[in-house]
């Protein structure tokens, strides 16, 4: 057998539903309670040990904030990350989460750091609440499938369950991207978030299957009022083909199931099955 040269590691896309924000003084006891589908695509990520720190992904050096923040949670030994995203950036799938929780369990086997798959997921979410690019991602890509987060932050201060379901094929169209840091920093909307999260989340609970997960989700982000008009055409195009969809939090992002092929006429439709695992070592 071949011998690996790179520590490797991946993490699932994560395409939030509905969320709670949840931000205290401590990021480790911050983050998002919510919902949400974890897919097979993601980010695949190679470490080693370098002469200085520097992160590449899809081959361009990137500065990468969050991924950088985890890095030094971590570890002070300068490392060259490369991360591969078949996922947009900045468009609510959990990139930075994905690329930031990918490293760490990289990082933990390139240097031996000896870690628990916690202590690392703490380390991503960390650097992602610090960064106020995500809040939920990352305790959603340790887990996989379909989530539910019943208390925000990283098992064993977040609880996590998840709705049980098959690794079927969930189709998005992504029209751009929405600044989460911009929505997490005002005040009017976090409010009209937190109410419509609570009722909704409240309603999946009684309720958990992947269907009131789509119907719950689509009611709250009619009701968070941050759909584009494109994105609501394009949901209901879905389910009036008699699938269901709902808008990817935080992006102009329109996720589907069953689409019947609805999306192709609002631009590049792409499909990717839900991750049935979290992230781990390759
Ligand atoms: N490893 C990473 N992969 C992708 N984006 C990252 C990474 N680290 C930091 N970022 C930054 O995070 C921001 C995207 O975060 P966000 O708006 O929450 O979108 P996403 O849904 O993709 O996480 C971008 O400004 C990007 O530069
Ligand atoms: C919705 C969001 C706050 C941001 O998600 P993204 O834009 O994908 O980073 C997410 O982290 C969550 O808590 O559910």
């Amino acid at each position: 057998m071949e011998q690996q040269i790179f520590a490797r590691a991946f993490a699932p896309a994560h395409i939030s539903g509905i969320f709670i924000i949840d931000i205290k003084e401590e990021p480790r006891l911050s983050g998002s309670m919510g919902c949400g589908i974890c897919l097979e695509d993601g980010a695949v990520t190679k470490v080693r040990t370098a002469e200085e720190t520097t992160i590449k992904i899809n081959d361009a050096v990137t500065e990468a904030p969050t991924t950088l923040s985890a890095i030094s949670l971590l570890t002070s030994q300068p490392v060259l990350v490369e991360t591969e995203l078949d996922i947009p950036i900045g468009a609510g799938f959990g990139a930075s989460g994905a690329g930031a929780l990918s490293t760490a369990l990289a990082l933990n086997d390139e240097l031996s750091l000896a870690l628990t798959f916690n202590e690392l997921a703490l380390a991503a979410h960390t650097a992602e609440v610090t960064n106020r690019t995500g809040l939920g991602d990352v305790a959603g890509q340790t887990c996989g499938g379909v989530d539910i987060r019943a208390k925000a932050g990283i098992p064993p201060v977040g609880i996590i369950d998840r709705i049980p379901c098959r690794n079927i094929s969930v189709s998005w169209v992504s029209f751009g991207g929405l600044s989460t840091k911009s929505v997490l920093t005002d005040d009017l909307k976090k409010r009209s978030i937190n109410k419509a999260g609570k009722s909704r989340l409240k309603e999946l609970i009684k309720k958990p299957t992947l269907t009131n997960f789509f119907q719950q989700s689509c009611a709250f982000a009619k009701e968070i009022e941050l759909m584009s008009p494109k994105v609501k055409d394009a949901i209901e195009a879905v389910e009036a083909m008699g699938g269901l969809a709902s808008q990817a939090m935080l992006g102009d992002t329109v996720f589907a199931i069953n689409d019947n092929g609805a999306l192709l006429e609002f631009g590049d439709a792409r499909e990717s099955r839900i991750s049935s695992t979290g992230a781990h070592l390759l």
